[in-house]
């Protein structure tokens, strides 16, 4: 599903190179030190960071040379997804068109999806009288409504206190699974990758550094575990 094969970004302290292969349906959490290049992972797959050499593939297409609106993807950032100037049905809209003009039957998707996701009371508020649960909700949703194979979250609840946080986790599971997406999503926080990881990578230094499931994580043993700061679990 999704292929990325020597992308690379040379900033001068820190020249970066992924190599990585996601299958359609995954769940990838991405962990990783602070400044090892997760972010840039996902801007480089999404387009935002052009790529000085390397390829990405997404749904067998070489979207390489796409600009970042072309590709089959959504991305989440940690915040600042929506338009404040405009109302949470206007947001919502923008996934469907870009002129905000829906057909019915769009109409009805949003309506339909809004519901779903426990926004319907909040439609005509603008996003500052919004909680940040409520804005990731909005922007979640919006990401979903373009209805792309592949969504990119970049720490994307961490704002969040735990319970919301939790929330916002089952709510992404459960719409992963029922529109088949596959997922990469960035965190510092083990536990998002208990609760959501098919498979966890680690990034490390610019590179990918290790692939495997969080239960080898959290035995604590491997390298992987010690450069995320994840003790043996008889040591605790
Ligand atoms: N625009 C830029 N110009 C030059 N170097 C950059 C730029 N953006 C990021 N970097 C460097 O690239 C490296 C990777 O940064 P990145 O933001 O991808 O890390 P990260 O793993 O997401 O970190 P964090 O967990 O702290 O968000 C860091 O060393 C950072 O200083």
């Amino acid at each position: 599903m999704l292929t990325v094969n020597q992308l690379s970004c040379d900033y001068p302290q820190q020249p970066l190179s992924f190599t990585l292969s996601v299958a359609a349906g995954e769940r990838i959490v991405v962990l990783g030190p602070s400044g090892a290049g997760k972010s840039t992972l996902l801007n480089l797959i999404a387009g935002f960071i052009p790529a000085t050499q390397g390829e990405v593939w997404i749904a067998e297409q070489n979207v390489t040379s796409l600009a970042p609106a072309k590709r089959p993807l959504s991305m989440l950032f940690q915040e600042n997804n929506l338009f404040t100037h405009l109302s949470v049905r206007q947001n919502l809209a923008l996934g469907l068109s870009p002129a905000m003009r829906l057909s019915p039957s769009q109409k009805e998707k949003l309506q339909a999806l809004a519901e779903r996701t426990g926004l319907l009371p909040l439609m005509d508020r603008l996003p500052a009288q919004l909680s940040g649960g409520q804005r990731q909700r909005v922007a979640l949703t919006r990401c979903l409504l373009r209805d792309q194979p592949l969504l990119l979250l970049d720490e994307p609840f961490s704002a969040l206190d735990p319970a919301l946080r939790q929330e916002m986790l089952v709510l992404t599971q459960e719409l992963c699974r029922e529109n088949r997406l596959t997922l990469v999503m960035v965190s510092h926080q083990f536990s998002d990758a208990r609760f959501l990881a098919d498979r966890c990578i680690l990034i490390d230094q610019g590179k990918l550094a290790w692939s495997g499931t969080w239960q080898q994580l959290e035995k604590g043993d491997i390298d992987a575990a010690k450069v995320l700061g994840i003790r043996r679990t008889n040591d605790q």
